[in-house]
């Protein structure tokens, strides 16, 4: 086995480290052999699944010496690319742990508990201290190996993104070690949260944003499960970077988004386009090809339209999406099955128009003969406490009512976020600047004007044109939830589509 990182020496004053990570509450003895005697971790041995426990012994015996470093208690995750287990860090206390965030936070302590606390250093009960492995599976390219590491590297350093401990290799196995996170479940509150709270998540999420932005990495796979938040903490940290792109300089001509110029045509051009039924029998023309990493439902609109200049933005977009779920309580929002179908829950809630003008920033043409789709898009607004309100009443009510300060600031940062256009979209740099993140602080001067005038809209039809399959889906949602509230299908647009000949 080889340490690719080697992990910072214990040449440090090791009792003052010992002694700021005194926990009373959490205290676990630990033996000459560094073995915890944590019964929590024996108990949660016992529950483990036959086929984890397996998986964890074959680790610990391809990775020579393992088992004197971790002790692996359970299964925490699997994904398309790794399995990560929780362990706990038996060599703790012999090394520097700059990485561990909760102890930095404890270690504020007044200056006369902490001396207390070091003069029991020989006598005291250590804390069990716990990583997060990722095992990488052998399928992954060594190059994306090297991806995922060099990127963690150049990001370290961050309280909201999960640095790199040390990587180990043995032959074609790899383990990244993590700091472990405990975190809470999207589920559990994603539809509760105020709008304060979701004001401290995403100033979490963006702060880590704007670091990958800086130093121009394309994350590639925003999503709840790798943005771990700890509700009682008020703090999230991004991990997964399986995924993680340096952005390259766009060629100019590689896409009319890639230059202003040829942005501004594109965006006229479509208006005089005239679609042509069918398609090309014998299409000579070269196909596109873009990176299209990420998750279904995530994915921003240049990258399903398949631009070869991506950059961050992407993950912006990601997070509005994210951001979505939360205001309208449903999760996932959306649950297409390929990219298609993915762009036409976009043109739900934008509409073709806007669409086809997306379509040909990137060179592209939008049509369909889906005729329940709208000309125009969706109000967020209307949307949001459509689907948010539970009953067709409180909705119609809600809606006459003028939004409050906090809920207009969402708003503008949730359309600032899902603006179709990347080029006009707001950067992770400038939404640090944006007063949503700053609405749970007392002293922030808030400088964000809502609209003075507000205008009691229509009620009778919760959209547009009511008679749309859309609007239809919505209402049936709202009636359904009025009579008995359906917990079966969260996402609220997902629906069968009517076979589609040209999209
Ligand atoms: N440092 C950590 N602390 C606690 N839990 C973690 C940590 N890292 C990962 N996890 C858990 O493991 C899950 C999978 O991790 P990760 O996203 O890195 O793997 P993945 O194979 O890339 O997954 P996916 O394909 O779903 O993106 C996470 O959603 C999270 O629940």
């Amino acid at each position: 086995m080889s340490s690719l990182i080697a992990k910072q020496s214990a040449n440090l004053d090791t009792s003052k480290q010992v002694a700021d990570e005194i926990d009373e509450c959490e205290a676990t003895d630990i033996d000459e052999e560094g073995k915890s005697d944590n019964k929590e971790d024996k108990e949660c041995m016992h529950n483990v699944p036959e086929q984890d426990r397996e998986e964890m012994e074959e680790i610990i015996s391809t990775f020579d010496g393992l088992e004197n470093q971790y002790n692996l208690v359970e299964k925490i995750g699997e994904g398309t690319f790794s399995s990560v287990y929780k362990a706990e860090d038996l060599k703790y206390y012999d090394y520097i742990n700059d990485w561990d965030i909760d102890s930095k936070a404890r270690t504020k302590q007044p200056e006369s508990e902490t001396s207390n606390d070091r003069t029991e250093i020989g006598t005291m009960k250590r804390e069990a201290k716990y990583v997060a492995i990722k095992k990488i599976y052998a399928t992954s390219s060594p190059m994306r190996i090297l991806n995922e590491l060099e990127i963690l590297y150049l990001l370290r350093g961050m309280d909201t993104i999960a640095p790199l401990i040390t990587a180990l290799r043995n032959e074609d196995q790899v383990l990244l070690v993590l700091p472990y996170y405990q975190h809470t479940d999207f589920r559990q509150f994603y539809s509760t949260f105020s709008y304060k709270d979701i004001s401290v998540y995403f100033r979490c999420l963006f702060e880590a944003l704007a670091a990958c932005e800086s130093l121009q990495i394309m994350h590639r796979d925003i999503k709840p499960s790798n943005f771990l938040f700890n509700v009682e903490r008020k703090h999230g940290v991004l991990v997964d970077f399986g995924l993680a792109e340096r952005c390259s300089r766009p060629l100019p001509n590689s896409c009319p988004c890639a230059s202003r110029d040829s942005a501004e045509v594109a965006r006229e051009s479509y208006k005089d386009y005239e679609p042509a039924l069918g398609y090309v029998k014998n299409d000579t023309r070269p196909s596109k090809r873009a990176n299209r990493a990420g998750t279904r439902g995530f994915r921003a609109p240049e990258v399903l339209l398949k631009c070869p200049a991506q950059n961050t933005i992407i993950d912006v977009w990601s997070a509005g999406v994210i951001l979505l779920s939360f205001l309208t309580k449903r999760f996932p929002m959306f649950n297409s099955k390929d990219d298609v179908d993915a762009l036409m829950e976009i043109a739900c809630i934008f509409g073709k128009n806007e669409m086809r003008q997306v379509a040909a920033l990137h060179g592209c043409t939008f049509e369909t003969n889906v005729n329940t789709l709208t000309e125009k898009r969706v109000n967020f607004r209307k949307l949001i406490l459509w689907a948010s309100c539970g009953s067709a009443s409180i909705y119609k009510e809600k809606l006459m009512h003028k939004p409050s300060f906090e809920e207009s600031l969402c708003l503008d940062f949730l359309e600032r976020c899902l603006e179709l256009d990347c080029n006009k979209r707001i950067t992770a740099c400038e939404a640090m600047a944006h007063d949503f993140m700053y609405l749970d602080d007392p002293t922030h001067q808030f400088s964000f004007q809502r609209e003075t005038s507000f205008e009691k809209p229509e009620t009778d039809s919760p959209m547009e044109n009511d008679s749309t399959e859309m609007t239809q889906h919505f209402s049936r949602i709202l009636k359904d939830e009025e009579n008995e509230p359906s917990t079966q299908d969260m996402s609220v647009l997902k629906r069968k589509r009517p076979s589609v000949d040209n999209t």
